[in-house]
């Protein structure tokens, strides 16, 4: 595995979800494989879980681990090529990722989208920038489609809670005070629609996502319905991507509720977080055995080692 920046840098899921639970049981057992190799943790934008689970994964593989906010640590950082910079960018991203390149022999990177340009964002700009300049495997902290790690992450846990060998995994949408990427949507349907589980993405009408990553999914525009006999509920907040990066709907009805969590089969409650209580889901639900966020959370440790394992093994 050279880079991971999507599904299809997973060459074989089920085996890497196995791998992952396996390292889960035994964190440590390949402390040597990434001794004397160093990965930089690039942060376009804010991060918790990604940023602190990506070093503990990188350091039980025997890494050495530096982390930078871009931006706000560097230099303001031009994307765009044949520009004459004479504005508030003082590096140009081919200058600045071939040296980051020469410090590090893998990349994290995370930035999100501009929810202003689609065919920038859909194009990938600044991951491709990255890809081409730092000439090093690229690993994806969540870009401007996609959240690869976090949606590898979503099925170990899935894979580790179901009662049964086809679950049904509902991706709600629910409401936000911010317009939000469709990065986590995007990715967590996409791992659904390669996986074992009857899927199905409930959202009002306007949002819609990209039909690559919707896939054959089942689309339900009722916020009750599709919580009938679930098994999983993973509520998400997304902008639309038609009406690209706008807020259409903050109808309450879209929150996640017990009143809903008890029209399904004791389904988990899952979810990316950062959640905003009592915006997107409920306290009452939160706080239940409904619950499953904070194991979600811990589960993003061994989705991020296995990774790294599979890219270090790939290093000439
Ligand atoms: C992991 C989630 C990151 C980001 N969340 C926020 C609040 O910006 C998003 O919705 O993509
Ligand atoms: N889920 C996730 O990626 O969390 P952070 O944005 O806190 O890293």
């Amino acid at each position: 595995m050279h880079h991971f920046t999507s599904i299809h840098d997973a060459y074989n899921i089920p085996q890497l979800v196995n791998e992952a639970l396996l390292m889960k049981r035994a964190p440590y057992s390949d402390c040597f494989i990434g001794k004397n190799k160093t990965i930089g943790l690039l942060f376009f934008n804010s991060s918790l879980r990604t940023r602190l689970s990506t070093q503990k994964a990188a350091q039980n593989l025997g890494m050495n681990v530096m982390v930078m906010n871009v931006g706000a640590d560097s230099w303001q950082l031009e994307m765009n090529e044949g520009v004459i910079m004479n504005g508030d960018k003082a590096e140009h991203v081919s200058e600045a990722a071939a040296v980051i390149g020469q410090y590090c022999d893998i990349v994290g990177l995370r930035s999100f989208p501009s929810l202003v340009n689609r065919e920038d964002d859909y194009s990938e700009l600044v991951l491709n920038q990255f890809m081409k300049y730092t000439g090093r495997p690229i690993l994806s902290l969540e870009s401007a489609t996609r959240h690869p790690l976090q949606s590898l992450t979503d099925l170990i846990t899935i894979q580790e809670h179901k009662k049964t060998a086809r679950p049904k995994v509902v991706l709600t949408w629910a409401p936000h005070v911010k317009a939000l990427p469709q990065c986590v949507p995007n990715s967590f349907a996409e791992w659904m629609n390669h996986s074992e589980v009857d899927f199905t993405i409930a959202h009002p009408k306007g949002y819609e996502l990209a039909p690559e990553f919707s896939g054959n999914a089942n689309i339900c525009y009722d916020p009750k319905e599709a919580f009938e006999g679930a098994d999983f509920i993973y509520a998400k907040n997304w902008s639309s991507y038609q009406d690209y990066g706008k807020i259409l709907n903050s109808d309450p009805a879209w929150m996640v509720t017990m009143d809903k969590m008890k029209l399904t089969n004791t389904a988990k409650f899952m979810h990316c977080l950062p959640v905003r209580r009592n915006v997107v889901v409920e306290d009452a639900v939160l706080d239940s055995d409904h619950s499953i966020v904070v194991q979600q959370a811990g589960n993003r440790v061994w989705a991020a080692q296995t990774v790294l394992k599979e890219m270090l093994l790939s290093l000439a």
